[in-house]
C-alpha cells in the first residue's frame, strides 16, 4: 500500500489554530492525522469533524480505559464524529475491548477499535514498577492475544514488537508510533526504531509526530518520511 495511506501524522497541539496550520502545510502529501487527549480535551469533537471536512482520516486516540459499560457509551459518544480508528487500553481487559467493539459496530459500523498493549515510552524498569515482570515483547505479545481474541480491529504496538505480532493480528491493523529517524533524539520514547524498519517489519500504520511537527520544514520531514516507507515497502 502506499505509503500516504499508512502514515498517521500526530497533532499534539494545545488548540486548533497551530494543529489546522500543519494540516494546511502538508496539504495533500498527508492524508491521516492522529487526534490525542490534549488536542480532543481543548477543542472537542469539533476537530475531528473539521479533519474529516478537510477530506482527512483521523485517529481518534483517547486510549479509553474504564468499565465495559462506561467505555461503551464513551464510544457511542465519540463514534458519531466520524473517526476512523479509536484506541483503547488492552489492559482494560477483554469485557472492555469486547464492549467497545460491539458499541462501535452498532454505531458507526465503519469505526474500528484499536487496542494499546504497552505504550511506546515504557521500557522493562517502567513496566516492573507497574507489577509486570515479564519482558516488553512478552507483556505486548498476552495484551495482543487477548485484543484478538476479543475482536479489536487491531492493536497500537512498538516498532521493536510489530514484526513478532504479526503472525498474531494480521490481516488485522497493526499502528505503530515510536518512530524515529536513525539520527534523531528519542524524547520520551523508549521503544524506537525508523520508518524504514517498521514498514520492513510489517507496520500496517505508522505514527509519527515530533520529527514531523518539530521540523523546521515539515513538510520535507514528512515527505523524506514517505520516502523512506515507500522505498522500504518494495525493498
Ligand atoms: O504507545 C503509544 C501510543 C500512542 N502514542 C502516540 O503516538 C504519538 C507519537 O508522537 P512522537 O512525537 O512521534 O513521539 C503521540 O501522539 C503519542 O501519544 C505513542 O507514542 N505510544
Amino acid at each position: 500500500m502506499a505509503a500516504r495511506e499508512r502514515l498517521i501524522v500526530a497533532l499534539d497541539y494545545p488548540e486548533r489554530t497551530p494543529a489546522l496550520a500543519l494540516v494546511d502545510s502538508l496539504g495533500h502529501d498527508v492524508l491521516w492525522y492522529k487526534v490525542g487527549l490534549e488536542l480532543y480535551l481543548a477543542e472537542g469533537g469539533r476537530i475531528v469533524e473539521e479533519l474529516r471536512g478537510k477530506g482527512k482520516h483521523v485517529f481518534l486516540d483517547l486510549k479509553l480505559h474504564d468499565i465495559p459499560n462506561t467505555v461503551a457509551g464513551a464510544v457511542r459518544s465519540v463514534a458519531r464524529l466520524g473517526p476512523d480508528l479509536l484506541t483503547i487500553h488492552a489492559m482494560g481487559g477483554p469485557a472492555m475491548v469486547q464492549a467497545a467493539v460491539s458499541a462501535a459496530a452498532e454505531t458507526s459500523p465503519g469505526l474500528k477499535i484499536i487496542a494499546v498493549t504497552v505504550l511506546t515510552s515504557m521500557n522493562q524498569q517502567q513496566l516492573r514498577a507497574t507489577g509486570s515482570y515479564l519482558p516488553p515483547e512478552r507483556r505486548v505479545r498476552r495484551l495482543a492475544t487477548m485484543a484478538m481474541l476479543a475482536n479489536a480491529h487491531g492493536i497500537v504496538c512498538s516498532p521493536q514488537e510489530v514484526a513478532a505480532m504479526r503472525e498474531i493480528v494480521f490481516p488485522k491493523i497493526t499502528v505503530v508510533p515510536g518512530i524515529r529517524p536513525a539520527d534523531a533524539a528519542a524524547d520520551d520514547q523508549s521503544r524506537t526504531a525508523t520508518a524504514r524498519q517498521a514498514t520492513i517489519d510489517g507496520a500496517s500504520m505508522l505514527v509519527v509526530g515530533r520529527p514531523i511537527t518539530r521540523a523546521s520544514d515539515p513538510l520535507q520531514a514528512a515527505r523524506a518520511l514517505l520516502l523512506e516507507m515507500d522505498t522500504a515497502f518494495r525493498s
